[in-house]
């Protein structure tokens, strides 16, 4: 949709949203009628990370990114108007700073930025060369004076300079959520369509009897922290380890009593949720629970076999997807035991074909 990446195009906004959700809507009509609910997002700064290479030619050096039909020729980035504002004001100062300290620019081949609403930001630069005191000499003034978290890495090396996070607030189902989002870990693009989805999974869990929640994928517990408020106990798995330990942190920070995170992967879970056995499933107690209903938010490749068949033992799964087409063929194989009753779009990604996609299925009669 764009000529040079990270372009915006507000007059075109609508108009791709609408054929998204058109989209959307015929992908699913074998299993339900009527039009998605449709969530917008803001038409410029919204994406609240961004990766970029950064590429030298003589004296020069700009941040760059690639067309990926035609990789060897890099596409200078001077703005990204699709990221945060405070993205583009760090992108102009680091590069500033990358111009004035040949310590800094030496061998730098990329920069990573995670930013977030309340204004917090971390960076990452990743070098061809291996770094030392000297660089930390220039790299944490740096840091102080843009009010960054900054991280150097090489190949096998990462020098942490005061911390490897942001904090994240954000307003969920009428209240104020923090959340600590760890460098390297997934965290949700677009912010503002986040509070959204999450205020929308909220609702829907209002409207269901209450019991006990089952989450798998549960990433750094975005929607598991607001969503615990909905049920008598939580328990929620996820496979990365470090999103486990911003879980934990978050589960902390946030006041929140009913929340249990067990590190493990779908899979396996699911496995020993049919066979009974695993050591670590054997340790969430799993007949103290009352599950009522089951949350997944998975990545692209949606939920394998055994997993499915996990779902359906639930009573109702909500279901958050950033690939509607696996969503469809998990929908498709749940079809003799549960029935569509939501489908929703939050546009997460504007100006590209990505759809992520909220569902409710429930148990047939
Ligand atoms: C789309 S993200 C959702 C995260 C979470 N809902 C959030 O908003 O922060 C998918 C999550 O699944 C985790 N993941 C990937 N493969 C997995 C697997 N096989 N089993 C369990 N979790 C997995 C990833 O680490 C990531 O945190």
């Amino acid at each position: 949709m764009s000529d040079r990446p990270g372009q915006v195009y507000p007059d075109q906004y609508q108009a791709q949203l609408t054929a998204k959700s058109a989209q959307l809507r015929d992908e699913f009509a074998p299993f339900w009628t009527g039009e998605p609910e449709v969530h917008a997002s803001p038409t410029a700064h919204f994406r609240m990370r961004a990766e970029f290479r950064v590429w030298h030619q003589g004296e020069r050096t700009f941040f760059a990114m690639f067309d990926p039909a035609n990789p060897r020729e890099p596409i200078e980035m001077p703005d990204f108007p699709v990221g945060s504002e405070r993205i583009n004001e760090l992108m102009e100062k680091l590069l500033e700073a990358i111009h004035a300290e040949p310590e800094l620019r030496y061998r730098l081949f990329q920069a990573e930025f995670l930013t977030t609403l309340s204004g917090d930001a971390l960076v990452t630069l990743i070098y061809h060369r291996k770094l030392d005191e000297q660089w930390d000499a220039v790299a944490r003034p740096l840091a102080a004076r843009l009010h960054i978290g900054l991280i150097g890495r090489s190949r096998k090396q990462r020098r942490v300079l005061t911390r490897d996070h942001v904090d994240e607030a954000l307003t969920i189902d009428g209240r104020q959520w923090t959340f600590r989002q760890i460098e390297n870990s997934f965290t949700q693009p677009n912010a503002r369509v986040c509070e959204h989805m999450v205020t929308w999974a909220c609702a829907r869990a209002a409207e269901f009897p209450r019991g006990d929640l089952l989450e798998l994928y549960c990433g750094l517990g975005t929607f598991t922290l607001p969503l615990s408020r909905h049920f008598n106990r939580v328990l929620a798995t996820e496979i990365s380890k470090v999103s486990v330990r911003a879980a934990q942190h978050n589960i902390e920070v946030n006041g929140i009593d009913n929340v249990v995170i067990g590190r493990m992967s779908a899979e396996d879970f699911s496995q020993g949720w049919r066979t009974g056995e695993g050591r670590r499933i054997l340790d969430y107690d799993l007949p103290g629970y009352r599950f009522s209903t089951v949350f997944v938010d998975p990545p692209r490749a949606g939920l394998d076999a055994d997993t499915v068949e996990l779902v359906r033992q639930f009573e109702r799964i909500l279901y958050i997807s950033c690939n509607p087409e696996t969503l469809r063929a998990n929908v498709e194989a749940l079809q003799d035991t549960h029935e569509l009753t939501h489908l929703a779009l939050f546009d997460q990604f504007p100006y590209t074909h990505h759809r992520e996609a909220g569902a409710v299925l429930q148990r047939r009669g």
